[in-house]
């Protein structure tokens, strides 16, 4: 990427568009502004005036980086059967090599940046619900907002080509921009969507599902199986995401909150679990696994005590960990787990079983290749992981399409972060599906997995506006 000195976006233009004569190529133009502070909900909101569809949301558990993307410069295209991570990081690395950038340039989150998810299972069969969705959703925005520490930035890319205008691409930036950062148009009021219908989707057969499972493992070198379910909610009116995603920021402020749409649906989430963040050559990940509900205080304390001592739960953990830590030894020169087991993560409706794990690894090493090796972990398909994944492509009767797979960002800096889309929901029009999964082991019991999964619903719920599960 060639970083330039200009200031001001028209210049920038001017160079992108020269080197793509010059070069007779396309060229990615990128010009970073600080702004006045933004309420990114609010550009959100005025981003799906005019690229419905095409918009994305995403917020860290410590709000260090709150982006909120709109319109596409380019998605990147699907083709078929291949490696998926070697496609999108491939792509991603040749736009970049194009790619100008002016401006603040250099600033984590900012700039050029690829957003978007994987699906769970590229090899699922395809039925209708995630139609609008492709094995790999990612594309580089339009206009972004980001946070980065407090301080507003506005990034605009532009694919510039060897016969493009700079005063016609600058008038129709600058004419998007005002638009797009006219906060008084902003009105998101929760508005009343009263819900029609709820619906769980063939609960007795998940449950019996669940007991053959049990009954295979005995028999079987499957040690652990992730297996999920679905609840349908259907509204008088459409779903606004925008509220949802202020609802989710009020109550799950430690989760990572996003959405990604597509065509005429929405993907959205609370969700508890980073998948990996890489900052150059440090990387992070989450070992989230083994579950039990929240109660009032001393009750609350009690099940937290439970869950630290269950042994089903403390295995169902292990499993995570050792996964994740093997493939980090894989890639890292130095990985550190503390030593003392799990410790409690409690989120508004559920506390799991939580480790974090760290390592170090060369700069240049792909975060792709960290999703590559650690998706799906046991947490979000099983133990062994590629038995786990063809017994749910053969058990499961929902479509999991996005659910649990690995969504998030990258950067042209070196930065990147992925978390595992659960506690989310598919949203098109009046309708919602959510979905949940438990970790089932030998000594599961259908009905306690069952009760697991309808509390793993609540977050998706509670911010939707349905009936929620005790
Ligand atoms: C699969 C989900 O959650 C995962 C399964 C967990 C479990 O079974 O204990 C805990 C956290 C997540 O890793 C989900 O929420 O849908
Ligand atoms: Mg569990």
């Amino acid at each position: 990427m060639v970083i330039t000195k200009d200031a001001y976006c028209l210049d920038g233009l001017r160079f992108a568009i020269k080197k793509a004569k010059d070069q007779q190529t396309t060229v990615l133009f990128s010009y970073v502004q600080k702004i006045d502070n933004h309420d990114p909900i609010a550009f959100y909101h005025a981003g799906r005036e005019n690229y419905k569809g095409q918009c994305f949301f995403w917020q860290d558990p410590k709000k260090e980086i709150i982006l909120a993307g709109t319109g596409q410069v380019t998605p990147l295209s699907s083709t078929g059967s291949y490696d998926r991570y070697i496609h999108v990081e491939k792509n991603w690395d040749k736009l970049l090599r194009q790619a100008v950038s002016s401006g603040e340039s250099g600033v984590i989150g900012t700039g050029p940046l690829l957003f978007g998810g994987f699906s769970f299972d590229p090899e699922e069969e395809k039925k209708t619900l995630w139609n609008d969705f492709e094995d790999e959703t990612f594309a580089i925005p339009c206009y972004m907002l980001s946070l980065i520490e407090g301080q507003s930035y506005l990034t605009i890319n532009r694919i510039c080509s060897p016969d493009d205008n700079e005063w016609h691409l600058y008038k129709q930036v600058e004419n998007e921009v005002e638009e797009l950062t006219d906060q008084r148009k902003f009105s998101v009021s929760p508005s009343i969507n009263p819900l029609i219908k709820q619906e769980e989707i063939h609960a007795d057969a998940w449950k019996t599902t669940v007991a053959s499972a049990i009954t295979n493992m005995k028999h079987s070198s499957l040690d652990k199986v992730v297996l999920a379910r679905e609840l349908r909610l259907t509204f008088e009116n459409d779903i606004s995401p925008e509220n949802v995603l202020l609802q989710l920021m009020k109550e799950q402020p430690d989760s990572y909150i996003f959405s990604l749409e597509s065509g005429d649906s929405v993907f959205i989430g609370a969700t508890p679990e980073k998948l990996i963040k890489k900052r150059k050559e440090q990387v992070f990940s989450d070992c989230l696994a083994g579950s039990i509900g929240r109660g009032e205080e001393e009750e609350d304390r009690r099940l937290g005590e439970e869950l630290l001592q269950d042994r089903k739960n403390l295995l169902e953990h292990q499993y995570v960990v050792s996964m994740i830590k093997d493939a980090f030894d894989s890639l890292c020169s130095s990985v550190k787990i503390p030593d003392d087991g799990p410790v409690l993560m409690k989120n508004r409706h559920i506390q799991h079983l939580y480790t974090p794990i760290s390592g170090v690894c060369e700069e240049e090493t792909p975060v792709l290749e960290f999703v590559r090796r650690l998706h799906p972990t046991p947490a979000m398909g099983g133990m062994p992981k590629d038995m786990a994944v063809t017994k749910i492509r053969e058990w499961e009767t929902l479509e999991r399409g996005m659910y649990a797979g690995p969504l998030g960002w990258m950067d042209a800096y070196g930065n990147s972060e992925f978390a595992v889309g659960i506690r989310s929901a598919l949203l098109k029009g009046r309708e919602a599906s959510l979905f949940a999964g438990g970790g089932v082991l030998e000594d599961s019991t259908p009905e306690k997995e069952y009760k697991e999964t309808a509390i793993k619903f609540n977050p998706m719920l509670s911010a939707l506006g349905g009936t929620m599960n005790e």
